[in-house]
């Protein structure tokens, strides 16, 4: 059975998943130094923020298969790393959306109406009415930075609250931020005209310090400014000397360079224009229902060998679209490995083609399948969805993707041709029903054969006699033949025979084949 590694507090409804397929082994607040001793033993490691999976724990890591976080932030997981080792990193990346938001708006009117101090006056047995005169949202502007997911659903509710809503996003469109009311600007003018502004973006290179003091001067007296999307985003220091020397009116933060807080943060001495929270946004019942169940479905998923939904290191497939590509993934794998062997494996350039309905479909998952199956030959099982692309690009192959779809011969068909030290070699296939897979052409020589273990390809002339001395070379070396099919374009012109055996061909063999006068070349495949 499958080990799962669970090192941050999940929903029980999400272990509940994992025990149907694995032993799953909550240990939560280890050091970095545990998880580097203890991961060799487990195929998955399920987590949230609190772990932070370094390269070291994930070089330690040798039957991971995959990395589940439940929540959306993938910031504290060396993603590069463990693309490079082949293992999925999955998140939920709609399982917390509503509490985020919900909690930045809670953070947007208690910030604005003094509540966390008003609270705190009261049960300390004070009653201080008019120590806590607030501002109202309404008829304020409001700037969004990121107008993704949970950015959008604030824009919805802030609308509802009567706020004037600017965003600034340079990778949505203005006509997409005018349908949630929001007129699309640069940060500078944001900065400078908004009265609040919330932060919905993911903490990258280019998002370190993107508020930084130059950024907060550019800010109104009055405004303040809330960050529950990530720590570091805000340059803290900036931040605290901003509210203290009275530049910007406060700030409500969720989220920090550094967690937990460390207890001489500059953020601490702020005083009362400034909501502090432990990390709360994704901390609602409903949110850690759904991203542990989200996860944990994902890892068992992957545990038995089927597609993860929310991949973030290989192409993703749309639910609604994995039922009806998998077959495809199966072909694409099978004719990648067919044609690397046809063409001596060391391939340099790989066109794949989508025919039929399958141009209409999501293309990279069916490219990576193929190209996972040429690599197959030379990386065994090190290659996987994860790495196949980058092992490709690595080994200089170029890759071209092409559609036809008025190519009918059936409902959808994989056409490849690869490069190789054999030459140029093409194969396709097609799915039959549900998910039976076929070869329908070798070297554009029509054929009809299931691909199996061991196969042989010839390249000959059709002629009288031909099949029969194949037949009885195999023969006298003990081979068993399954099916032999033979496909050629005229009558006694040049012609391909597929050959489906029951063992491997021994050593030797394919010399004596080749020597069968009217035998212009011959291959084994293994599939
Ligand atoms: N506080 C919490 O507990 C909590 C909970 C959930 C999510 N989050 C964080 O909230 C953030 C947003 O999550 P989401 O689900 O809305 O993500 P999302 O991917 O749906 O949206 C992010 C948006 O940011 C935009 N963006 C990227 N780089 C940008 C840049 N340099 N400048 C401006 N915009 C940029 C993207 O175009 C996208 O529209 C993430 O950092 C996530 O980790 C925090
Ligand atoms: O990115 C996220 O999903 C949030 O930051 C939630 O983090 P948490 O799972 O540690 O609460």
């Amino acid at each position: 059975m499958p080990k799962v590694l669970v090192s941050d507090p999940i929903d029980q409804a999400g272990i509940d998943i994992l025990s149907q397929v694995a032993q799953v082994d909550v240990n939560t607040g280890l050091s970095a130094a545990e998880l580097v001793r203890i991961i060799p033993e487990y195929d998955a490691l399920m987590i949230r923020s609190g772990t932070q999976v370094t390269k070291e724990i994930i070089e330690a890591g040798n039957l991971l298969k995959i990395i589940g976080r439940a929540g959306v932030g993938v910031d504290n997981v060396d993603v590069p790393a463990a693309t490079r080792k082949g293992i999925v990193v999955v998140n939920s990346p709609e399982g917390n959306t509503i509490a985020a938001a919900e909690h930045a708006i809670a953070m947007m009117l208690s910030m604005s109406r003094h509540i966390p101090e008003a609270n705190a006056s009261v049960k300390s047995g004070k009653w201080e009415r008019n120590r806590f005169i607030g501002v109202e949202v309404y008829k304020k502007t409001l700037g969004i930075v990121g107008l993704g997911k949970i950015g959008s659903h604030f824009a919805a509710s802030a609308k509802a609250m009567g706020m004037k809503l600017l965003a600034y996003d340079p990778f949505i469109s203005a006509e997409r931020a005018e349908q949630l009311g929001c007129r699309l600007v640069e940060l500078e003018l944001l900065m400078r005209e908004s009265d609040y502004i919330t932060l919905h973006i993911p903490k990258t290179p280019e998002t370190k310090h993107l508020i930084n003091a130059e950024v907060l001067s550019k800010m109104k007296p009055t405004a303040r400014i809330i960050n529950c999307a990530r720590g570091g985003i805000i340059d803290e220091a900036a931040l605290a000397e901003a509210i203290k020397e009275g530049k910007i009116a406060g700030a409500a933060i969720d989220v920090y360079e550094h967690e937990p807080l460390e207890a001489d943060s500059p953020l601490r001495s702020v005083g009362q224009n400034i909501v502090l929270t432990p990390h709360l946004g994704a901390s609602t019942a409903e949110a850690q229902v759904n991203v542990a169940i989200d996860v944990a479905e994902q890892i068992r998923d992957v545990l038995l060998g089927l597609p993860a939904r929310s991949a973030v290191n290989i192409p993703g497939i749309f639910p609604d679209s994995i039922e009806k590509l998998k077959p495809y993934l199966q072909l694409a794998e099978t004719l990648g490995n067919l044609v690397s062997q046809l063409a001596g494996g060391r391939v340099d350039y790989l066109n794949v083609q989508l025919q039929g309905e399958l141009a209409n479909n999501q293309s990279q998952p069916v490219v990576v399948a193929a190209l996972k199956g040429l690599l197959s030959q030379a990386l065994r099982e090190r290659v996987n969805y994860v790495n196949a692309s980058i092992e490709a690009k690595e080994r200089g192959i170029r890759v071209v993707e092409t559609r036809d779809a008025s190519i009918r011969d059936y409902t959808g068909s994989l056409h490849l041709m690869a490069k190789g030290t054999l030459g140029e070699h093409t194969v396709t296939g097609a799915v039959l029903g549900e998910n039976e897979i076929r070869i329908t052409s070798v070297d554009d020589f029509p054929v009809n054969v299931s691909p199996t273990h061991h196969m042989l390809f010839t390249l000959h002339r059709d002629m009288p006699g031909i099949i029969g001395k194949i037949g009885s070379q195999l023969g006298s070396f003990n081979v068993n033949i399954a099916s032999m099919q033979v496909g050629r374009k005229i009558v006694r012109g040049d012609a391909v025979m597929v050959l489906s055996l029951d063992d491997p061909l021994p050593e030797g063999i394919l010399a004596e084949i080749i020597k069968v006068p009217g035998i212009r070349d011959a291959y084994t495949v293994n599939l």
